[in-house]
This record gives C-alpha cells, sequence and structure tokens, in this order.
C-alpha cells in the first residue's frame, strides 16, 4: 500500500491540490466545492495514488466534510431573519431536557431545525430541535431547542453551525446549557454548576470545530480561551442565586465534554477526576469555542443530573432516562435563573 502512496495528490479544505510526494500528479477525482457544502453531502477529498509509474489506481478517502464557507451560514442567517421581526442580542442552547425556556418566549416565531436552511436536525431525545425567537420579560432572544451532538455523527464544526448563525443575526451573548454527570464528590443530583473553564479533550485529540482554513470574518486562527467564560456574567449569575435562595445548590467548577455516546467507565472517571474535571458531559465545548473566536461573551451551566460512578462494586448505571427525570424536576429553578440574567444582560448591553 504505501507504494501506491509514492504519489499522492491531496486537496486541501480550501480547494488546492498539491503533491503530497514525489511522482507525477495524475488526475484530480473530485474536488470539494461550496455546492457540496451547501448541500450538506459529504465532502469527501480524495487522493488518487499510482504505484512506481503504473497505472494502478487507489482512491484513498483522508478527510470529512468540508466546514460550511461564509456565504452557506449567511443563507441560514438570513433565512431566519426574514422570519421574524424579533433581532435578538444573546441567545441559548437549551441541554438535554432543558428546551421548556423555548416555550416562555412570547410572540415567538418557531423554526423547525429541518425548515432551516443547512441545518443539521436533532436525533436526540430531550432535544426537539427547534430554534425559537421570541421576548424573554421583553427582551429578544433566539434560543436553540436542542443541539447536535458528535455522537450523532456531527463533526464538531457542525455541531457548532448554529452559533455562527447567531452570529450573523447579531447574538453577541450566549448562554450555553447542558446536563452533565457530577464528578466532583461534594456535588449533589440537582446542582447547577456555573461553568469555569472547560477541558477539551477533542482538542488534545487533534479535532477542534475551528480545525479548517481560517476565516477572519468569523475571527482570528489562534483565538485566546484562557478567559472562555465571562468572569462578569458568573458572577452576575451569582448574585441571582443569592436572590432566588439556591446558593446551597449552585457550585462552580470545570467541564470536560467526552464524544460518548458510551457514559465513561470508573477507570476514565477517575482519570478525569486527577485532572480536575468537576462535571462530564457530551456538548458545550464546540459552541463554546465557536462562541469565542466570533468574539460573543459566553455564560454556561452544568445541571447535574448524575452522579458519576466511581465504585465497581455498585449495579447502578448512569442513564439518559434520569438524566431526563432531574432536568424535568429542576427546569423551574433553571428557567428563572436564565431568565433573570438575561434582563441583566441585556441592561448591561445597553449601558455598553
Ligand atoms: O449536553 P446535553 O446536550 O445537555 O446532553 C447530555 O445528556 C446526554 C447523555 O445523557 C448527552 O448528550 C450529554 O451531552
Ligand atoms: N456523563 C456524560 N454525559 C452526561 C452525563 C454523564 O454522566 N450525564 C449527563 N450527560
Amino acid at each position: 500500500m504505501s507504494s501506491l502512496l509514492n504519489n499522492l495528490i491531496v486537496t486541501d479544505p480550501s480547494g488546492s491540490s498539491r503533491k503530497e510526494s514525489g511522482g507525477n500528479l495524475i488526475h484530480l477525482q473530485q474536488r470539494p466545492t461550496e455546492d457540496m457544502a451547501t448541500q450538506g453531502n459529504r465532502g469527501r477529498l480524495r487522493a488518487l495514488a499510482s504505484g512506481g509509474g503504473s497505472m494502478c489506481l487507489e482512491e484513498v478517502v483522508i478527510g470529512e466534510e468540508i466546514p460550511y464557507p461564509y456565504e452557506v451560514i449567511q443563507e441560514s442567517a438570513e433565512y431566519l431573519l426574514s422570519g421574524t421581526r424579533h433581532r435578538p442580542k444573546i441567545g441559548v442552547i437549551c441541554g438535554s431536557g432543558l428546551g421548556g425556556l423555548a416555550d416562555q418566549l412570547d410572540e415567538r416565531d418557531v423554526f423547525p431545525y429541518e425548515s432551516i436552511p443547512n441545518f443539521p436536525v436533532s436525533t436526540v431525545v430531550g432535544h426537539a430541535g427547534r430554534m425559537v425567537i421570541g421576548l424573554l420579560s421583553g427582551v429578544p432572544v433566539m434560543c436553540m431547542q436542542g443541539r447536535f451532538h458528535a455522537y450523532e455523527g456531527y463533526p464538531l464544526w457542525k455541531c457548532a453551525m448554529p452559533v455562527r448563525v447567531m452570529k450573523l443575526m447579531g447574538v453577541e451573548q450566549i448562554i450555553v446549557t447542558n446536563a452533565a454527570g457530577g464528578l466532583n464528590p461534594g456535588f449533589k443530583v440537582g446542582d447547577i454548576m456555573i461553568i469555569k473553564d472547560h477541558i477539551n479533550m477533542q482538542g488534545f485529540a487533534g479535532d477542534s470545530p475551528l480545525r479548517g482554513r481560517n476565516d477572519e470574518r468569523f475571527g482570528p486562527r489562534f483565538p485566546a480561551m484562557n478567559n472562555a467564560y465571562d468572569k462578569n456574567l458568573r458572577d452576575m449569575a451569582k448574585k441571582i442565586v443569592a436572590d432566588m435562595n439556591l446558593s446551597d445548590v449552585v457550585q462552580e467548577g470545570v467541564y470536560v465534554m467526552l464524544g460518548g455516546p458510551t457514559y465513561e467507565t470508573v477507570a476514565e472517571l477517575k482519570l478525569l477526576r486527577v485532572v480536575g474535571v468537576d462535571a462530564v458531559g457530551m456538548s458545550t465545548v464546540p459552541e463554546v469555542v465557536v462562541a469565542r473566536h466570533c468574539g460573543m461573551k459566553v455564560f454556561a451551566f452544568s445541571l447535574i443530573t448524575n452522579q458519576c460512578i466511581m465504585q465497581y462494586d455498585t449495579d447502578a448505571t448512569a442513564n439518559h432516562e434520569e438524566v431526563i427525570e432531574v432536568a424535568d424536576k429542576r427546569k423551574k429553578d433553571l428557567q428563572e435563573l436564565a431568565c433573570r440574567l438575561i434582563v441583566k444582560m441585556a441592561v448591561v448591553d445597553q449601558d455598553g
């Protein structure tokens, strides 16, 4: 096989071809086109290899789906803007079982994901799969009632593409919510963890929603992530939970996203605890990375829906039914927290 790869033509996501090693450039079978991205096709990057001058040809798939270019994101944004009179500057992504906030919006316009050009669709229980745009206590907000996860088969850039759509619609601040397993032994089921930092496991492994050619219209090639979770918004939220008498169930901590869909083994959880993880989930990080890349302020929280199981001698198991059930029990408090925070965010935004 390696001799077959002597002459390799590679097409990168910018559409340019290059010769990977010595030999004759023979024939480029397929270039990824904008059309392919627009249609959401698997934009396979292909290469042809020939072995030592013979005409033995081999097709090698070397890439993944190509991230949507700016114009495709713009098309989704324009579609939504043309379907609503609201002009939200605040976006919300609702985690598993936490979509009820969207139902609280007044004068709302509802867009099933299937109806939005270029949008993925939700496939997970507890994620309705609708964009809801309306007023929350008079503040224009757009709410994702359901998100996209890597384990559904979406590349990370696609999990996070709605954040770019929000950006092009004028959103400047985002609230990201999720259900997560509590790894910190001090956490109880039903606690709310304000996220102060994350560990980007996929990033460690070389994947990122920002992988591929960078478009400066979205943000810089190398965005900083040390202050991803806005300190002022976290302080604001802490005051709100104190006013709501919820301080004893509110924590602050570090979230990690794993690829899922398996819940973690005991050994994996022990490892994560050693490196300082407080809550474990399968989402959020790609959305936050993309939001920070395009300059949005981020506030995020996890609802601790289950305790991570760290013992070998138990029959208990993590399960999604429990996740949804706990989310349902806590939804009123979470909606009120989000609502109060949104009102304050809007005031701060107005005051500059
Ligand atoms: O992160 P959200 O979407 O809230 O959902 C969490 O709950 C599901 C597992 O029960 C996973 O999708 C995990 O990421
Ligand atoms: N692990 C990973 N993701 C989760 C969990 C968990 O325990 N609970 C909810 N989402």
